[in-house]
This record gives C-alpha cells, structure tokens and sequence, in this order.
C-alpha cells in the first residue's frame, strides 16, 4: 500500500477534547466527498470544506511505499520521542481512504497513540486510540461509535438531534467557518446552552494563527 501524504506538521490540536494537545498532523491526501477543485465544490456532497489536500506537495508531503517509511516520517516530527506521549492526529481530506492496521501499527511501533478525523463514510480499522467523527449531512455515517462526535454547525440537513443517541463519550459542535462564522458561533453557543449534552469547540488553531 503506497500512502499519499499532502503534509505532515507539528502543532497544537485546535479543535475537540483534545485541544490544546501538542501532535503530528498527518494529512493524507482525497477524500470521498469532494474532489478539492473548487470548481466542483458548489456539487460536493460536503461543501464547507476548509482544507486544501489536493496532492502531496505541502509542508511534509510525499509518497510512502510502506507504513514503516510513513511511521518513520511522523516520528521524524515529533520533538522528542522520550517526552510527553507522541500524539498523531490522521485527518486529510478522508484519512480512512488509506490509513490501515499495518500503518497504525507501525505508528504504535515509533510510539505513538493515533487518532483520527473523520467523516464517517467508512469503517475504522482496528487499533486506533482517539476516533473523531465528523458527519455530513449528506453522507450516510458507517462509523456510528468512538471518543468523539464533531458537528460542523449549523448544517440544516443534519441537525444534532439526529447524532445525540449515538456511542460518543463526547459531543461538539464547531461553528461552521467562512462568511458566516460569527452567526454560527452565536447559534452554536445558543444550542449549546440550551442542550448541554454538546459542547463548543472552537478552532483554536484559527484563532492563535498556528497551522
Ligand atoms: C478537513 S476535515 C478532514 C477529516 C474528515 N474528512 C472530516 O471531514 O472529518 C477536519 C475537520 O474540519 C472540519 N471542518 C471542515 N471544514 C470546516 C469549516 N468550514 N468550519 C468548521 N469546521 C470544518 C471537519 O468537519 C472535520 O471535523
Ligand atoms: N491545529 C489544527 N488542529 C486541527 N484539528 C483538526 C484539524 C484538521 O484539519 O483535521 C486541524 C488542523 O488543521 N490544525
Ligand atoms: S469530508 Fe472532510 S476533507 Fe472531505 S470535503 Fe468534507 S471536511 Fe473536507
Ligand atoms: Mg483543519
């Protein structure tokens, strides 16, 4: 299995339960709902995307043969593999396209607890540590159980109600960036007072200017 990797960087999670945790950003490049040519984004089944993951040409970006040359990239990452638990995040475009057991394995092997963003579409493989789903309201979510459930907010053909009664430990919901940002922060917050079961996250990555 040959991964294609759009980047690969150190910073802090910005965004869910574990924000504010120091990890490697694994982006795998594809996802199965958009195509990331903006000229398509208007007929994408998810539409709001804020991510380019168009290739393998960004910071940390390649091709990987096997998972044990991916794993060794990652690590390569890490400051120092003795300190803290190495943390890597696998998000994309859709990482569940083409993360596997052989390369959470091989990431379990340099020492890392792996976790992933998702959004759904497709079963997890085992042996993965931190499961963060993100559902679209127009794609069926397969991956009904994990650590956290992320609703982009407000999405009208998927409101929280439809998620609240599935086998999260957490529930979020993270106002939908782009023109509209300050009206969905402020409706996201009115749900969240009036339905405590969810909680606010906010990109904090965005708001401190880290990637
Ligand atoms: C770029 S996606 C990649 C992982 C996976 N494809 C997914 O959708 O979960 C990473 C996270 O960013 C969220 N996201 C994408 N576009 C967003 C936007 N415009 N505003 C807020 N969150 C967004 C996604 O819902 C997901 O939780
Ligand atoms: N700092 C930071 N935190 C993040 N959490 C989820 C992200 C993603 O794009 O999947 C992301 C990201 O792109 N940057
Ligand atoms: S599913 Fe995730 S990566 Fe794919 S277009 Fe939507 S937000 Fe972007
Ligand atoms: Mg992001």
């Amino acid at each position: 299995m040959t991964y294609a990797v759009k980047e690969c960087f150190y910073t802090l999670q910005g965004e869910g339960a574990q924000a504010g945790r120091a990890a490697v950003f694994l982006r795998f490049a594809g996802c199965n709902l958009w195509s990331g040519r903006e000229q398509d984004r208007a007929q994408a089944v998810c539409n709001f995307c804020d991510t380019d993951f168009v290739g393998t040409d960004g910071e940390g970006g390649g091709k990987f043969a096997t998972a044990e040359l991916l794993a060794a990239h990652v690590a390569a990452r890490w400051p120092d593999l003795q300190q803290g638990r190495p943390y890597v995040v696998c998000t994309g475009g859709e990482p569940l396209l083409q993360l596997d057991e052989p390369a959470i394995q091989a990431l379990h092997a340099q020492g890392f607890e792996v976790a992933v963003e998702t959004n759904g579409t497709q079963p997890a493989p085992a042996g993965l540590d931190w499961i963060c789903v993100s559902p679209k309201a127009d794609a069926e979510v397969v991956l009904t159980q994990g650590h956290e459930l992320k609703l982009v907010y407000p999405q009208p053909l998927a409101p929280p109600e439809r998620f609240a009664s599935l086998a999260f430990e957490h529930f979020f919901l993270q106002p939908m960036d782009g023109v509209f940002k300050t009206q969905n922060t402020r409706a996201a917050i009115d749900y969240c007072l009036q339905h405590p079961q969810w909680r606010l996250s906010l990109q904090q990555h965005k708001v401190l200017g880290i990637p």
